[in-house]
């Protein structure tokens, strides 16, 4: 994987609702812990004070799709700011629950934002700012919508119908073979024990 000028290691976690990404950080964390490293856990939208607020509104409101993708983008300017970089200056490891491959595939895929937009607002926010390491939980929206039933009650985006879930799910999958140093794609409706190993293996190949 490609080298970058910081110590830490910097890994997002992708995937449509209820592929399991939640299920999976909590084991990561561990298995990275258990081998001394300092590992920091966020999640966007949010992961600072300010981007708690906006993911409020962002997960609850309905909103101009334009003021969504700008929201996203600003709550994660934050992140970066206040959360991402420092931690990656000190060398640790940072796992974000998303990052921006959830704003492609949700405004973009899903709600149809102008990808050329998208990628202004990437080059603005993050010009020089890329994981070392993308998990993508692929799995059928009928998978995950069945989890997510048995699980919790709905959010704005959980709310979305089969259809909307497809398009995200194929812009996730269409950036995956767009950056595939980064990208490794979990088959997400296997068992979570055999999730587990597949995983092992890729955080080793990190070093
Ligand atoms: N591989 C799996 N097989 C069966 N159930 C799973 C699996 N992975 C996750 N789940 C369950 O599905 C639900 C959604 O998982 P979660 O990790 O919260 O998804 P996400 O964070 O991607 O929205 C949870 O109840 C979780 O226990
Ligand atoms: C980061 C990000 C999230 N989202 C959406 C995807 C999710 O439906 C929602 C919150 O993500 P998530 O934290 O995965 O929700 P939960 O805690 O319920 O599992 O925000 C976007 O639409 N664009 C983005 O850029």
């Amino acid at each position: 994987m490609e080298q970058k000028n910081h110590s830490g290691r910097f890994i997002t976690f992708e995937g449509i609702d209820g592929a399991g990404k939640s299920t999976h950080i909590q084991f990561v964390t561990d298995l990275l812990r258990a081998d001394n490293r300092q590992v920091v856990v966020t999640r966007e939208p949010g992961g600072t004070v300010l981007g708690e607020k906006l993911r409020e509104m962002l997960l609850h409101d309905k909103m101009n799709l334009e003021t969504e993708a700008l929201l996203m983008f600003a709550a994660r300017r934050e992140h970066i700011a206040e959360v991402i970089e420092p931690a990656l200056q000190r060398g640790d490891w940072v796992i974000s629950d998303r990052f921006t491959d959830a704003s492609f595939a949700y405004q973009g895929g899903g709600r149809g934002l102008d990808l050329h937009k998208m990628r202004q607002l990437e080059e603005w926010v993050h010009p020089h700012l890329q994981p070392d390491l993308t998990l993508l939980f692929d799995v059928s929206p009928e998978v995950a919508q069945a989890r997510l039933e048995a699980a919790r009650s709905p959010d704005k985006f959980e709310r979305e119908k089969s259809g909307f879930f497809n398009r995200v799910r194929d812009e996730y999958l269409r950036r995956a073979k767009e950056f595939p140093d980064r990208f490794r794609v979990i088959d997400s409706s296997r068992s979570i024990e055999a999730i587990r190993e597949t995983i092992k293996g890729l955080i080793g190949e990190l070093g």
